[in-house]
């Protein structure tokens, strides 16, 4: 029987204890623990800012004017980890007809500097595995994000080819990762070209995006996490009207050249060291 003025500690309430103690210890000593913790709430945060955002855009219906309402409310999302991001070619940006934005794909931190310029009507590719990451997957679907199953070549190039008509139709632009994958490597993949068959079959330019390398603050094969700064650069136009078809594979390369020089430049590699993959 607990006696007046006496406090017992159950053993739960240790176990508490022990725990409020252990990790923030561990998440100082260990840079593993730290960047589980860290992506863990990465995802965590995401999916919990996604149960706020559904019902603001549900009263919309599936539209891409709630991808504004997705990037406002992600947009803090870099203060939370320190990282810094600084944007160029802000002028380049500044095209009123539709256009198709390839960039690099370096992990889903990549969703940051996404965020940071997402033009207007502008909506993502994105793997149809997505749809389904509950609260995320409802909240992309409601912002118009075009899924794509890329078991099914087929499938995902008719479903791209009707992107190229909704451009047109209803003023979008749409966002694709050429890499098709994320690339942790610190270069850049061979490029896919459903992203340069689009642009040609809508005839609309093309707009380089290039984030430099993640590699002073994140990796993920190493586990580590920490402040850092990455440098986005968003670079000229490339016109497409007029070309077709057979021109695309040439349109793919020349592109990937070009973010892949301003790659090695934004993250300090010398030239053609890094280039793994030239096609
Ligand atoms: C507040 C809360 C918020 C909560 C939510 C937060 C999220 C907010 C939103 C942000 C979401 C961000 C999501 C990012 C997700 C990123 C991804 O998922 S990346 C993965 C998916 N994307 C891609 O894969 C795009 C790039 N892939 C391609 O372009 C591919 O080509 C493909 C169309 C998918 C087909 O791939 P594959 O099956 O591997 O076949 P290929 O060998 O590439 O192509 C075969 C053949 O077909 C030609 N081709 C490709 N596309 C077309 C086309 N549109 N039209 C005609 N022909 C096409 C291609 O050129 C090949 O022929 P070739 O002769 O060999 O050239
Ligand atoms: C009830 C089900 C709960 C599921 C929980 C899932 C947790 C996911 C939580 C939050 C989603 C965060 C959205 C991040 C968007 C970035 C997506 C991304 O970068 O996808 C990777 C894709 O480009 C390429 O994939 P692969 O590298 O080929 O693989």
């Amino acid at each position: 029987m607990q006696q007046a003025g006496t406090m017992e500690i159950s053993v739960g309430q240790w176990i508490l204890i022990l725990v409020l103690i252990l990790v923030p210890l561990l998440y100082e000593w260990s840079a593993t623990f730290k960047y589980l913790c860290k992506m863990a709430f990465y995802n965590g945060w995401i999916l919990l800012l996604a149960v706020l955002a559904i019902p603001i855009c549900a009263v919309r219906g599936r539209n891409v004017e709630n991808m504004r309402i997705l990037r406002f409310l992600l947009l803090h999302i870099k203060y939370l980890y320190g990282i810094k991001i600084e944007v160029r070619g802000w002028e380049n940006f500044s095209l009123k007809e539709p256009y198709v934005v390839v960039s690099n794909h370096q992990s889903e931190l990549d969703l940051l500097g996404m965020m940071e310029i997402l033009p207007n009507r502008c909506v993502p590719i994105a793997k149809r595995e997505l749809m389904y990451a509950g609260t995320a997957g409802l909240a992309c679907w409601l912002a118009g994000v075009i899924f794509i199953n890329r078991k099914k070549t087929d499938d995902a190039i008719s479903v791209m080819s009707e992107a190229a008509q909704t451009m047109l139709r209803e003023d979008v632009r749409v966002w694709v990762f050429p890499e098709g994958t994320r690339n942790h490597d610190g270069s850049m993949l061979p490029f896919k070209r459903g992203a340069f068959h689009l642009a040609v079959q809508a005839q609309v330019p093309i707009i380089p995006i290039v984030m430099s390398s993640y590699k002073d603050f994140y990796n993920k094969k190493e586990r580590r996490f920490t402040t850092g700064k990455c440098m986005v650069r968003i670079l000229p136009k490339v016109e497409t009207r007029g070309l077709g078809p057979d021109e695309v594979p040439e349109l793919a390369d020349s592109v990937r050249k070009m973010m892949l020089a301003t790659f090695l430049e934004l993250s300090g590699e010398p030239s053609q060291s890094r280039d793994t993959c030239s096609q």
